[in-house]
């Protein structure tokens, strides 16, 4: 009975830290992790290799049924193979997150990836980030929470994290991006970004990654909540 397995949530907008503290937080409960958005970006890299036009929904959607992600943890990062090949950093991509952010607004790609997403609520538990994982995916996950922050400080951290590896971007280009994707996300008629009634919402503006973490775990009891 996979429905008696506990799913913690966490959406949020892009920058928030979604995808950096559910991995944490995911070790130190000891259990899985979805990294959705890896999904949607999939299907966007995926849609690219194969020239597919981003208007043509129904390419969109054959080729959502068609790409094959694989999930491989080293220890050190989460490795995404899309259709046999190992697509991690094309995946990091601020294209590919606005590819991924075009393609998840089409209601039947957002269908076809929903029991692609339940079946990682596997025993101990499952840490989901994404966007709707508390509305739409896991409605009866029993903690739930919503990150935010700054569109400023989003923007500074995806700054910093291009930099780290060399990649060559500006400021306002960034931000620019990021109120881009929030607009969208939050506006189409599927599964918009926004939280849950019941989510814990966090504002992690002038947060740092250990506070974070701890507040997130706090809510789970046992793990000092
Ligand atoms: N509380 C925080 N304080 C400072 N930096 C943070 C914090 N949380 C995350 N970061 C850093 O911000 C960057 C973006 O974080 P992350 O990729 O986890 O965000 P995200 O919400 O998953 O974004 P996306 O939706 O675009 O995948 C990373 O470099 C991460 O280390
Ligand atoms: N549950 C989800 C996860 C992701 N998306 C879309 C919208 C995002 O802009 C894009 C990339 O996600 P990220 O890797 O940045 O978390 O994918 C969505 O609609 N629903």
């Amino acid at each position: 009975m996979t429905a008696t397995v506990p799913v913690l949530t966490i959406d949020g907008p892009s920058g928030s830290g979604k995808g950096t503290i559910s991995r944490l937080v995911a070790q130190r409960l000891g259990w899985h992790y979805l990294d959705s958005g890896a999904l949607y970006r999939a299907v966007g890299v995926a849609a690219g290799w194969a020239d597919l036009d981003l208007d043509d929904a129904g390419a969109l959607v054959r080729c959502t049924f068609d790409t094959k992600v694989d999930f491989r943890d080293d220890g050190s990062e989460l490795r995404v193979i899309v259709n046999g090949n190992d697509a991690t950093d094309e995946l990091r991509t601020e294209t590919a997150g606005a590819a991924a952010s075009a393609i998840a607004a089409i209601p039947e790609v957002r269908a076809a990836l929903k029991e692609r997403q339940r079946v990682f609520r596997v025993a101990p538990g499952l840490v989901a980030d994404g966007r709707d994982m508390g509305t739409v995916i896991f409605p009866d996950a029993a903690f739930k929470v919503f990150l935010t922050a700054s569109a400023e400080e989003r923007a500074d951290r995806r700054y910093k994290q291009l930099k780290n590896k060399g990649v060559s971007v500006t400021m306002d280009g960034l931000l620019r991006e990021i109120l881009a994707r929030d607009a969208r996300d939050a506006n189409r008629a599927v599964a918009p970004l926004r939280p849950a009634e019941d989510a814990v919402r966090i504002d992690t503006t002038g947060l740092d990654i250990a506070t974070v973490v701890e507040r997130v775990l706090a809510l789970l009891p046992g793990q000092g909540g």
